[in-house]
């Protein structure tokens, strides 16, 4: 794997682009609108499909995981139901993403852009181990942004907008990666209505205001209104970390757009994530030398007590530089204990091997 996803002399590394959405949100279709966009452009990508239960997907997948586990398989051997077999079968797979990143940094020079796609059932990759591992092994080696796909026509109703954007915020907070929202389906939707509500908050309060089922009998604001109400205000810091873009996947508008938004994302990931990722690398090693550091003075501790203790032991053991000398020339001191004649053997002290021993007997 490799520690240095930074700008490098010549190409520049290719991006990767995980895209992560609720079940029917159009990610496979996304991908394939983009896979053909990036044709058209003469920079064909390098996509992998991590979706085990898809049945079929509307692009060839360079690399898919289908082909290394048979979810049915995972099922009935693992006795699971859909989700635990896709779950599994995701575990299973992660195990040899080594090798998968390995193919991908093989075509490092040639490829532009690496594409994921991810199960139709967005928390099997969000908020599990295997995602979460998948996701830091690209992103600690690639340039990596997260393409977070909405169902426009379904994110209407601000009940439904707060909890997608709820969703999205919790996973650029685990992930900690460059974050576009893409709204899809525009061809059915447009999103400027979400833009508003996104720019300001009192257009979604107004918006939340005029639903039915806002007030209580007694017409005052229910728990849940004024919950999402709070949650509009503390949404705004989020919004304001997000690029956003409107698609149709069905006819490729707003295509170039995400593309712009994907290669702006470089630089974020560069002066943001990598400083970071790095940093916790440092952290990490540091706080690995502090352990060692503390075993070793504990240790030289307790010799000091022992010292203090039994100052002629120490004296008969010290430890002579010329006394160590081997005379075979190998440095070795470490005695092999099973070169004596009964290694690790059993001894059964109520019956001595040797006859003419005087036990001492329990008086
Ligand atoms: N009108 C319209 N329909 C779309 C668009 N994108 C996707 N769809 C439709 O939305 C449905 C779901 O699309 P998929 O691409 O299968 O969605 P998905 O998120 O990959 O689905 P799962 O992986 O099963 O969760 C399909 O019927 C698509 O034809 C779009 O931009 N406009």
């Amino acid at each position: 794997m490799s520690s240095n996803p930074g700008p490098s002399q010549g190409k520049p590394k290719p991006i990767t682009i995980i895209t992560i959405g609720m079940a029917g949100a159009g990610k496979s279709t996304f991908v394939q609108r983009i896979n053909s966009y990036l044709h058209t452009e003469n920079k064909p990508p390098y996509i992998l499909n991590l979706d085990p239960a898809v049945t079929r997907v509307p692009f060839e997948a360079n690399i898919d995981i289908r082909d290394t586990v048979n979810y049915q398989e995972v099922m009935k051997q693992y006795n699971l139901g859909p989700n635990g077999g896709i779950l599994t079968a995701l575990n299973l797979f992660t195990t040899k993403f080594d090798q998968v990143l390995g193919l991908v940094e093989k075509r490092a020079e040639s490829v532009d852009y690496v594409i994921l796609d991810t199960p139709g059932q967005i928390e099997i990759f969000t908020w599990s181990a295997s995602g979460a591992i998948i996701t830091d092994a690209v992103a600690s080696s690639l340039p990596t942004v997260v393409a977070y796909i909405i169902d426009t026509p379904r994110t209407t109703a601000p009940a439904t907008f707060m909890s997608n954007m709820l969703y999205a915020c919790s996973i650029m907070y685990k992930t900690k990666l460059p974050f576009i929202l893409v709204f899809n389906k525009t061809d059915v939707q447009p999103h400027e209505f979400a833009l508003e509500w996104m720019q300001d908050f009192e257009e979604f309060q107004a918006a939340l205001a005029s639903h039915s089922g806002t007030r209580d009998s007694e017409g005052e604001p229910t728990y849940m209104n004024s919950l999402m109400n709070s949650m509009s205000l503390v949404l705004d810091e989020f919004y304001k970390h997000l690029k956003t873009v409107g698609v149709s996947s069905m006819t490729g508008a707003g295509i170039k757009e995400f593309f712009q938004a994907v290669d702006a994302s470089r630089t974020e990931y560069e002066t943001e994530y990598l400083p970071e990722l790095e940093r916790a690398r440092a952290a990490r090693e540091q706080s690995l030398r502090d352990i060692k550091e503390d075993s070793m003075n504990r240790m030289m501790k307790d010799l000091e007590v022992d010292r203090q203790r039994n100052p002629q032991a120490f004296a008969r053991d010290h430890w002579d530089e010329d006394d160590n000398e081997d005379p075979d020339g190998d440095d070795i001191d470490i005695i092999d204990r099973s070169e004596e004649p009964y290694p690790g053997e059993y001894i059964d002290l109520t019956r001595p091997r040797e006859e003419n021993i005087n036990w001492p007997r329990p008086v």
